[in-house]
C-alpha cells in the first residue's frame, strides 16, 4: 500500500514511513493511493467476529507488507484486551432504531483510545526494528492528549510532548495527562486555544531545525494510522445492526473531522451507510461549510463540549481532496487561501459535499437540554459531545426504518460541568483512576510563541 499527500508535492511513502511521518513535507495529509474495498460477501463473512479479529480484517490491507501479519495481530489483540467492556464498542439502544455506540471503554475514557493505544504499539515496534527514536508533538483539546500519553508512556523509543490550551480542558482531562510522570512524557499548557496548539505542531513540522536532526512524529489525526484504526468501529456497529444487508446511519460529534472522515471511508470501502451527520457545537465552521458553503473562520468560543472547540478541522482537507478529483494543486491553492481568508467551494464541489453529509450545530443550552431529555426518557447519561450527536441525529434523520447510531465519544465523568447544568449526578471515576484528584501533576505553562515552545522542547530533550 502506497500513500500520497493531499497537496501532491511530498514523496509517495509506504506504511512504515507514513506512520512515522505525521504531516507530509508539503503541508498536506497522507491518504492511501487506492482505498481497499470489501465485497458484500466478505463483509457478511465477518459477522460474529470479536472486535479485535474484525479490526485485523479492516486494518491489515492498509499495513500489508510493512508489518508481519502475526505481529500486527498481536498488537491489535493487546490493544483491545485492556478495554473495560468485553464487546469493546458496545451499542446501547435509546429508542426504536436509535442507538449510541459507546467508544469510551478504553483506558482514558474517550474514543481516541481505539487508535492511540494501537498507534503507540505500532510506532514502538517499527522504531525498535529500525533502531530509531521519535519525538512526538501533539495538540489536544483534552482527549487525544491523555490517550496518546497512555499509549506512549511505556514506549522505549518515543519522547512525547503534548500541548493543551491552558485552562481550557476539563480538570479530569488535564489530570489524566499531567499526572503521568514518566520520563518520556511532557505536558505543555499553552496560553492559547486548540487551534493555536495545532498550528504550532504544523509549523514545527514545516521547520524542524530546533530538533537538530531528531525525527518528529504526530499522534493527531493528521497521522494516517489514527484514521485507519477508527474505520473499524463503523463496521462493528454496522454488522451488529444487520449490515451489509441493511443500511445504517451515523451521527458523529465533530471537531477535527477525523472521526467522521473514518465513517466516510467505511462507506467507500463497502459498508452501506445511508446518512453521515456532522454534529458540531457553536464552533460550527463544518456545519456552515456543509450547509451554506461558508468556510469563514470565526473566533473560537469556549463551550460545554471543550474537546470540540476547534475551528480549523485538519481532516476536512482529506475529504476535499477526493471531492476535487484528487487534484493536489487545487487543494494546495484552496488551503493556502484558507489560511488567510474566507473561502468557499465551487458550486458543483459543494453539491458533492452536501450529498455526502448532513450537518447540524448545537449550542450549550440545547446540549444540556438533550442530556436531561435523554436521561428522563431512558435513564441513560450522555456526555456533552455525545449529546450534540444525539441532538443532530434527531434533527437530521431522514428514514426511521434505518438504524441511526450516534458515536458516544467520551464518558460523562470527564465533563461534570455539563452534567451538573443538566441537574444530574456525575458518575464516579472508574476504579483504576479513583485517586486521580490526589495524584501529583507536572506540566509547563508557556506563552503562545513558537520559539518558546520549540526552545523548551530542545532544552528538555537536551539537544
Ligand atoms: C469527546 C470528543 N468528541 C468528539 C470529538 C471530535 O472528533 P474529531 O476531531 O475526530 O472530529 C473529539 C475530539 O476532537 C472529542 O474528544
Ligand atoms: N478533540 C481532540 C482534538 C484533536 O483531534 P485529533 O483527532 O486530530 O487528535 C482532542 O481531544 O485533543
Amino acid at each position: 500500500m502506497k500513500y500520497i499527500s493531499t497537496r501532491g508535492q511530498a514523496p509517495v511513502l509506504g506504511f512504515e514511513e507514513v506512520l512515522l511521518a505525521g504531516l507530509a513535507s508539503d503541508g498536506g495529509l497522507y491518504v492511501p493511493e487506492q482505498l481497499p474495498s470489501f465485497s458484500k460477501e466478505e463483509i457478511t463473512s465477518w459477522r460474529g467476529l470479536s472486535y479485535a479479529d474484525l479490526a485485523f480484517k479492516v486494518i491489515q490491507p492498509f499495513v500489508a507488507g510493512a508489518i508481519a501479519d502475526a505481529d500486527l495481530k498481536t498488537m491489535i489483540d493487546d490493544t483491545y484486551k485492556v478495554f473495560r467492556h468485553r464487546a469493546v464498542a458496545p451499542l446501547q439502544q435509546l429508542d426504536s432504531n436509535e442507538w449510541v455506540l459507546e467508544l469510551f471503554h478504553g483506558p482514558t475514557l474517550a474514543f481516541k483510545d481505539f487508535a492511540l493505544q494501537l498507534l503507540g504499539r505500532l510506532m514502538d515496534h517499527v522504531l525498535a526494528k529500525r533502531g530509531e527514536r521519535l519525538v512526538i508533538m501533539g495538540a489536544t483539546s483534552g482527549d487525544t492528549g491523555s490517550a496518546a500519553i497512555e499509549g506512549c508512556r511505556h514506549c522505549e523509543h518515543v519522547d512525547i510532548f503534548i500541548l493543551h490550551p491552558y485552562q481550557r480542558v476539563s480538570e479530569v482531562q488535564r489530570r489524566q495527562m499531567t499526572t503521568v510522570l514518566a520520563d518520556n512524557v511532557h505536558n505543555i499548557a499553552l496560553e492559547g486555544n486548540f487551534d493555536d496548539c495545532q498550528q504550532m505542531v504544523k509549523d514545527s513540522f514545516a521547520n524542524q531545525a530546533f530538533l537538530k536532526g531528531a525525527r518528529l512524529g504526530a499522534v493527531n489525526s493528521i497521522n494516517w494510522a489514527r484514521i485507519m484504526s477508527q474505520i473499524v468501529y463503523y463496521f462493528a456497529a454496522g454488522l451488529a445492526l444487520g449490515a451489509p444487508d441493511r443500511e445504517v446511519s451515523f451521527s458523529v460529534p465533530t471537531g477535527n473531522f477525523g472521526d467522521i472522515f473514518a465513517g466516510y471511508l467505511a462507506k467507500q470501502m463497502g459498508l452501506p451507510i445511508q446518512q453521515l451527520v456532522v454534529a458540531t457545537n457553536r464552533n460550527d465552521i463544518l456545519h456552515r461549510a456543509i450547509s451554506s458553503n461558508d468556510m469563514s473562520r470565526q473566533g473560537l468560543v469556549h463551550t460545554l463540549s471543550p474537546s470540540m472547540d476547534i475551528m480549523v478541522s485538519s481532516n476536512f482537507e482529506r475529504m476535499l481532496f477526493d471531492i476535487y478529483g484528487r487534484d493536489g494543486a487545487a487543494i494546495n491553492d484552496l488551503m493556502q487561501r484558507f489560511r488567510n481568508e474566507s473561502v468557499s467551494l465551487d458550486p458543483a464541489r459543494w453539491e458533492s459535499v452536501r450529498e455526502l453529509f448532513d450537518s447540524f450545530c448545537v449550542n450549550d443550552d440545547d446540549t444540556v437540554a438533550t442530556i436531561a431529555e435523554v436521561h428522563a426518557e431512558t435513564g441513560y447519561l450522555l456526555d456533552p459531545h455525545t449529546a450534540i450527536g444525539v441532538r443532530a441525529a434527531r434533527a437530521c434523520r431522514r428514514d426511521n426504518h434505518v438504524p441511526m447510531v450516534t458515536l458516544a465519544t467520551a464518558h460523562p465523568v470527564k465533563f461534570p460541568d455539563a452534567i451538573i447544568k443538566a441537574e444530574l449526578q456525575t458518575p464516579a471515576l472508574p476504579e483504576a483512576m479513583a485517586d486521580l484528584f490526589e495524584r501529583n501533576e507536572r506540566y509547563q505553562v508557556l506563552a503562545n510563541d513558537l520559539q518558546q515552545v520549540q526552545g523548551y522542547m530542545a532544552a528538555t530533550l537536551k539537544i
